[in-house]
């Protein structure tokens, strides 16, 4: 992973999201690079993010991890399919399935594949792991900012 993450090359402007944005102060700062044709993100949930009973991710949390591994896989995508920089991308869409319990506490790995770009428009398939275990699927819509375009 030579390469910096896609968050780190979102124009200073953008790169304010709580979720992934490098310089928001209190953010997750999500990391998201190539691992082939897929992408991967690794993060190691705090125990302040525990959902209805003790040792497990709550949704929102989860939610949050597709969405910015999302956003970043389609803004990587783009960028390495048009030969430019990475632009920033907003979320039209986001569908969850939560599959199994999502342990805290445990280094989560998002995968992201990417399944149509069309315009502005990404869409991105992805997968939650926890130690092997397939705890949550998801699929986004990305939209390109127009005046990134
Ligand atoms: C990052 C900070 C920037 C700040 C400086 C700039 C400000 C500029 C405001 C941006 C807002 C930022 C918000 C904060 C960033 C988040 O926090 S991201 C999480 C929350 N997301 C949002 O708040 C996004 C709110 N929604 C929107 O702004 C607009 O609906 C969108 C998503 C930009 C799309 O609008 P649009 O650019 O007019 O695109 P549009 O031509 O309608 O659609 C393009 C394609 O996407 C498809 N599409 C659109 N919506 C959907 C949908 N819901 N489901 C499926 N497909 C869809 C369309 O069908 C179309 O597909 P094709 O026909 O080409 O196949």
């Amino acid at each position: 992973m030579s390469e910096p993450a896609f968050q780190d090359q979102y124009p200073d402007d953008y790169a304010h999201c709580y979720g992934c944005g490098r310089l928001h102060a209190e953010g997750h700062h999500l990391k998201s690079y190539w691992d082939g044709e897929e992408t991967v993100c690794r993060y190691t949930p705090d125990p302040k993010y525990t959902g209805g009973f003790p040792g497990f991710l709550y949704g929102g949390m989860i939610a949050s991890l597709i969405d910015c591994h999302g956003a970043g896989t389609a803004a990587a995508a783009k960028a390495r399919q048009d030969g430019k920089p990475i632009s920033r991308f907003v979320t039209a869409s986001l569908k969850v399935d939560y599959l199994a319990p999502t342990p805290i506490n445990t280094e989560l790995e998002i995968r992201g594949k990417v399944v149509e770009i069309k315009g502005r428009k990404v869409i991105v398939d992805l997968v939650v792991f926890a130690a092997g275990t397939t705890c949550a699927t998801g699929t986004v819509v990305m939209v390109q900012l127009k005046e990134q375009n």
